[in-house]
């Protein structure tokens, strides 16, 4: 037996110690994206992180996308995903694929995996969470609005169940559909967007955002430079410049949206990197893009 190695082993352990007393008892909204779900080991390696985190006292909330998925889905059934300005364009047939997929594929399997690595998780329908009501996607470039269906932005939260599982150290695991107010349709939001809304009900201490990106960057397409600070100014000079565009749109709104309504922090991480989670928690520079106001 190598005794330093072992002591080295405790000290990197032991590292954590100030993070855990200092957040314990906090909640962590972490939001993973459907782009940060393809590879499964990378999966396994979240799912792990967000067991370590409920077993030290911190209460981790998941809500998940699945939008890679859904475009697959709608491919096997014949039918071509269409975007504005991040947002699904949602008809009737393809709410029920979103909710399909969201519900009997992605879902479960993440409270399995969490089950499997010794963690308690429920799995929640966004519908039973979240309250809607229809919105436009608006162009970022011209400013214009667009119909794009059966989407939802969220009214309000019914967090009685995620509160209740959160106390009983069961993480809650959340799909991105919403109950339309005055009917039963079911909407589809776009999974930042209701990550955002859960965060500021819970008055979250950090929202996270996992992606397929090291952050927000100077030019995405050339895996170019993160930008480690975001601000409210910025951000509006990014989306009318183009550089924040598609699925990062919903995503800086969304962590702008969360600060102004009380949520502590919001951070961009990659979700290429294992351990990204436990990385930025639990160590002083933290990885990714941080939005701040
Ligand atoms: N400035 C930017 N920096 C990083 N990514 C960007 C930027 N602008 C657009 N994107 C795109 O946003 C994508 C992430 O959004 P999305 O595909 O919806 O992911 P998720 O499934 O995690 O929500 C990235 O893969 C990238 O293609
Ligand atoms: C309205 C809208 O766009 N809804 C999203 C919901 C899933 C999602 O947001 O998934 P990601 O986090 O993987 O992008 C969609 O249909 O793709």
């Amino acid at each position: 037996m190598n005794l330093d190695s072992h002591i080295r082993k405790a000290d990197v352990f032991l590292e954590a110690l100030p993070y855990i007393q200092n957040f314990r008892g906090q909640t962590f909204l972490i939001k993973v994206g459907g782009s940060a779900m393809e590879e499964q080991s990378l999966v396994e390696s979240l799912l792990r992180d967000i067991v370590f985190l409920e077993a030290v006292g911190i209460n981790p909330v998941l809500v998940h996308g699945g939008g890679k998925a859904i475009n697959k889905a709608m491919k096997d059934a014949g039918l071509e995903a269409k975007f504005i300005a991040g947002m699904r364009v949602t008809d009737a047939e393809t709410i029920s694929i979103v909710e399909e997929t969201l519900a009997r594929v992605i879902n479960p399997d993440l409270v399995k995996r969490i089950k499997f690595l010794g963690g308690r998780a429920l799995g929640l329908a966004g519908t039973s969470v979240f309250q809607g009501k229809r919105m436009l996607a608006t162009d970022p470039a011209t400013g214009e609005e667009h119909d794009v269906g059966f989407v939802g932005e969220v009214v309000d939260c019914n967090t009685e169940v995620v509160e209740l599982a959160v106390a009983g150290e069961v993480v809650p695991v959340v799909s991105p559909v919403a109950r339309e107010v005055g009917s039963a349709n079911t909407l589809n939001v776009n999974a930042d967007i209701a990550a955002c809304a859960l965060a500021k009900k819970l008055k979250a201490h950090k929202l996270i955002f996992l992606s397929d990106v090291l952050g927000v960057m100077r030019d995405p397409k050339d895996n170019g430079t993160l930008i480690p600070t975001l601000n409210t100014d910025f951000v509006g000079q990014l989306k009318r410049e183009g550089i924040i565009s598609g699925g990062m749109i919903p995503k800086v709104d969304s962590a702008l949206d969360a600060l102004r309504g009380g949520v502590g922090k919001v951070h961009m991480i990659d979700g290429r990197i294992p351990h990204s989670v436990v990385l930025e928690i639990f160590t002083d520079k933290g990885i990714g893009t941080e939005i701040v106001l």
